[in-house]
C-alpha cells in the first residue's frame, strides 16, 4: 500500500481542508469557539447546539484513499456532506487544486461556482442509493444527468460514455434503460459509482457505501473501488464505521470522535501502533 502512495501522490494536495467547523443549531456566545467544549463533548450545555465537526484539518492527495473511521455520531457523514455542499459549514476553508489552482476557498464561492465544483470536480456516493440516484430515470439516464450537468450535450457521446461506465462497473448493457429501483442493493451502488465517475472528477466522496450490503456483495463493491483508484488515479475520501473496510482500502486514515480528528496517519501505522485510547479499542476489536 505504501508503494501506491509513493507512486501516485504528488506534492500539492488535491484537497486541503482547514479548521472546518459545523454546528447544528443556533449556537450562543458560550460556544462561538467549539474547541472550548469539554473534550469529546459535542453539545453546547448552554444552547443545546450540536457541533458535528470541530476544527477538522486534513489533506487529500491525488490517487490516494483517505479513510475516515469513527463511531456513530462522530461527524464523518457531516464532513463529507459539507464538502459536497449538501450542508453548509459554520466556519473553515477548503481548497481544491483543480479549482483555480487551489487559490480560492471553495466555501466562500458563489452558489453558481459551488454548482460548477460539484458537477465538474466532485463525485459523491451515498450509503443510501436513493439519495444519489434518480430512481425514476433509467441507469443510463442517471449517468446522462451528471454528464449534462457538467456540460456534455452530444447524445451519441453521452450514450457511449454511459455504456462504457456501466460496463466498467459490470452492469449488463442490456439493463441500461432499466430504472435502478429494480436493481439489487449492490447493483444500485455500482450504478451510483458509475454516475459519480461520469465527469472524471479528481475527487470522490464515499459515505458508508457498503454498509447494509451482504458480505459477498460488499466485497465486490470494495474491489470495484480499489480498481477505480488504480485505473483513474482519483483521490477518494472513504467514510466507514468499519475499520475492516478502511484496512482493506485506505492508504491513510483519520479517526474521528466527538466531531474531532483524534488521530491520523498511514493506515498501517494506525493499525500497528494506535496512539489514542479510542483507536486502540477500535483496533483491538478488529483483531479480536
Ligand atoms: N440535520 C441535523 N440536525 C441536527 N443534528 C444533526 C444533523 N445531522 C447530524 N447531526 C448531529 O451531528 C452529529 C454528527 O452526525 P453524523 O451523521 O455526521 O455522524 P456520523 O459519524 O456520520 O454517524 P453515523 O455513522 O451514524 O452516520 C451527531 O450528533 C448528529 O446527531
Amino acid at each position: 500500500m505504501q508503494d501506491t502512495i509513493r507512486s501516485t501522490v504528488t506534492e500539492q494536495p488535491q484537497l486541503k481542508v482547514q479548521h472546518l467547523n459545523k454546528r447544528y443549531g443556533k449556537g450562543c456566545s458560550r460556544c462561538t469557539d467549539p474547541t472550548f467544549l469539554a473534550e469529546e463533548g459535542q453539545r453546547c450545555p448552554h444552547c443545546g447546539s450540536v457541533w458535528a465537526c470541530i476544527d477538522v484539518n486534513f489533506d487529500l492527495y491525488q490517487g490516494e484513499i483517505l479513510g475516515i473511521v469513527g463511531e456513530s455520531g462522530s461527524g464523518k457523514s457531516t464532513l463529507v456532506k459539507c464538502l459536497y455542499f449538501d450542508d453548509q459549514i459554520t466556519s473553515g476553508s477548503a481548497h481544491i487544486a483543480a479549482y483555480k489552482n487551489g487559490e480560492l476557498d471553495i466555501f466562500s464561492e458563489s452558489a453558481q461556482q459551488k454548482r460548477y465544483i460539484r458537477n465538474h470536480l466532485l463525485g459523491m456516493i451515498y450509503q443510501n442509493p436513493w439519495l444519489g440516484l434518480k430512481m425514476s430515470f433509467s441507469s443510463g439516464g442517471n449517468i446522462a444527468e451528471k454528464l449534462i450537468a457538467s456540460g456534455s450535450y452530444h447524445v451519441g457521446s453521452i450514450r457511449a460514455r454511459a455504456t462504457e461506465l456501466l460496463e466498467h462497473v459490470e452492469i449488463p448493457i442490456s439493463r441500461i434503460n432499466e430504472q435502478p429501483k429494480n436493481f439489487s442493493g449492490g447493483m444500485q451502488q455500482r450504478v451510483q459509482i458509475s454516475k459519480a465517475l461520469a465527469n472524471n472528477p479528481p475527487i470522490l466522496l464515499l459515505d458508508e457505501v457498503t454498509t447494509g450490503l451482504d458480505l459477498s456483495v460488499q466485497a465486490r463493491v470494495l474491489d470495484l473501488i480499489r480498481n477505480i483508484q488504480r485505473q483513474f488515479n482519483v483521490g477518494m475520501i472513504l467514510v466507514s464505521h468499519d475499520l475492516g473496510v478502511i484496512r482493506m482500502l485506505a492508504d491513510r486514515t483519520m479517526v474521528m470522535k466527538g466531531g474531532r480528528v483524534i488521530e491520523q496517519g498511514l493506515t498501517d501505522q494506525i493499525l500497528e501502533d494506535p496512539q489514542h485510547a479510542y483507536t486502540q479499542k477500535l483496533v483491538h476489536s478488529l483483531l479480536s
